[in-house]
């Protein structure tokens, strides 16, 4: 009897198996999902645990998942040391390697005393058998409104931030379209990788008036809910003027390696019209600085009536420049105050506007009012504060006997950071501190010398022009006599 009933299962068995054989794979896939739905649900009835799932791509646009990548980077930042093991990727440009815990590895994650586990997973999914990825999380049941709105959001924070740090980034400067084909073919704004070394630390400035500017700069970059409570666009305008050569460019350069902000390089001239401008500026990404080198000459945007005399005296060469650089561009004033200031520039958030000139005092008053350059930074001449830090960073000296005189010197003489720094760095290995220095004081020297023989000319040609003036009026008088 037993005997029969065995024979009767193990046929029972085999024509099952029989069936499971030749039934098409999709019927297998099927049926696993089937049995897995319910097991997992009866699970779940008793497991004190709760698992949340967070896909790769979303489904309707196969669009990587932002949440994904975010936690992956998390993961990848905060688990490497727990996993054991990983996978290397190494993206295009990417500074260092990036290590991500394998397919089916586990991790654990403690955050604020609570612990979740983090599972790497992947399934067969589909007729063509894709590999769909995903991260699966897991909590305890009493821990799940924390996890749900505090710990995700940390997490998906946390590796935007990372992302961020990580990220390449990028100097751009506009196109100059001439049509919507340009426009098509090449988009506004090209780019190249951003790598340029100049810092805070390596820019030569009063200690001061640097822990000012950081300070400004640091607590913009975190006033995100400051800007929205008073009903501000997150964007601040920044003035940079002085003469050639005082560190205006090295200081924007200083500005987004602080930050970690993109560069958009806009020169003026190559846009078409206020349209243009406009989209360049929609086309600009958050955390970045949109720079406009040299302001005073990329457009007539002088509003102050210049008096005839000065106006012929503006030499013929930089007016020649001037129209040059006008015939290509239709931008206006207005254009660019509402490009600063004006609704458009509500569009995109955590942005610095920079503007650089020689010659401030050109420059017309509403382009450069507080609430559009909102800290007008003058770079000045080398002072001795500026010299030390030069010679520190050149040198690596931070006193020396000649230091008495060079700052002397830089009292009486005007020379910018650009030629102090150029005096200072070794051309041979022969050239020590020593030299370096002497050299300095006989450029501070010839600089004395070459100002005190302008100083006189300039006297001689006023001298000139004031007698012409009463020479022209013994003239006006002789006719009103005559
Ligand atoms: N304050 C400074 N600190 C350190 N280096 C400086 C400073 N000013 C100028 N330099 C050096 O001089 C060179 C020119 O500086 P930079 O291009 O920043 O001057 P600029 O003010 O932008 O000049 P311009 O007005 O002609 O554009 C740079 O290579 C930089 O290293
Ligand atoms: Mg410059």
């Amino acid at each position: 009897m037993f005997a029969d009933n065995m024979r009767q299962l193990g046929q029972l068995i085999a024509t099952a198996m029989f069936i499971w054989a030749i039934l098409p794979e999709w019927f297998h896939q099927q049926f696993r999902q089937f049995l897995e739905k319910y097991f997992v649900k009866l699970i779940g009835y008793v497991c004190p645990y709760i698992k949340i799932k967070f896909d790769e791509y979303n489904d309707e646009y196969f669009q990587r998942s932002k949440a994904y990548a975010a936690i992956e980077r998390y993961l990848g930042a905060n688990s490497s040391d727990k996993a054991k093991r990983l996978k290397a990727n190494v993206f295009r440009n990417c500074k260092s390697v990036v290590l991500n815990m394998d397919d089916y590895e586990e991790v654990v994650d403690k955050f604020k005393g609570v612990t979740v586990w983090w599972a790497s997973c992947v399934t067969i999914r589909g007729r063509n058998e894709e590999e769909r990825r995903f991260y699966r999380l897991t909590c305890h049941r009493k821990d799940r409104d924390f996890v749900t709105k505090v710990y995700v959001k940390h997490v998906l924070d946390e590796g935007e931030a990372i992302a961020l740090r990580s990220r390449q980034r990028k100097l751009y400067t506009n196109n100059k379209n001439e049509s919507a084909w340009d426009v098509y073919r090449r988009g506004t704004w090209s780019s190249i990788v951003f790598e340029h070394p100049s810092t805070f630390d390596t820019l030569a400035m009063d200690p001061r008036k640097k822990k000012e500017i950081l300070d400004d700069l640091m607590t913009f970059s975190r006033s995100k809910d400051y800007y929205k409570k008073i009903g501000k666009s997150w964007k601040r305008g920044y003035l940079l003027y002085g003469p050639p050569g005082t560190g205006k460019s090295s200081m924007i350069a200083a500005m987004a390696n602080l930050l970690e902000y993109d560069i958009y390089d806009l020169e003026l001239a190559s846009v078409k019209d206020n349209t243009g401008l406009r989209k360049l500026l929609i086309e600009t990404s958050s955390k970045s600085i949109i720079v406009i080198e040299d302001i005073d000459c990329s457009l007539d945007l002088t509003g102050q009536r210049k008096s005839k005399k000065e106006d012929d005296k503006e030499d013929e060469k930089e007016k020649k420049k001037k129209k040059k650089k006008e015939e290509g561009s239709e931008v206006t004033l207005s254009g660019l105050l509402n490009f600063i200031d004006g609704l458009w520039s509500a569009c995109g958030s955590e942005r610095l506007i920079v503007f650089t000139t020689n010659h401030v005092k050109k420059l017309d008053p509403a382009l450069i009012r507080r609430g559009r350059m909102d800290k007008h930074i003058e770079m000045s001449y080398c002072c001795f504060e500026t010299f030390k830090v030069l010679a520190k960073n050149y040198l690596d000296i931070e006193s020396h006997e000649l230091f008495e005189t060079i700052g002397r010197m830089l009292g009486e003489t005007k020379m910018t950071p650009a030629d102090v720094a150029e005096n200072l760095m070794p051309k041979s290995n022969e050239e020590v501190a020593e030299i370096c220095l002497k050299k300095l004081i006989k450029s501070l020297e010839d600089a004395k010398e070459v100002a005190r023989l302008k100083a006189m000319e300039d006297e001689k040609i006023k001298a000139k022009d004031e007698e012409d003036e009463d020479e022209d009026d013994e003239e006006e008088e002789e006719e009103v006599d005559s």
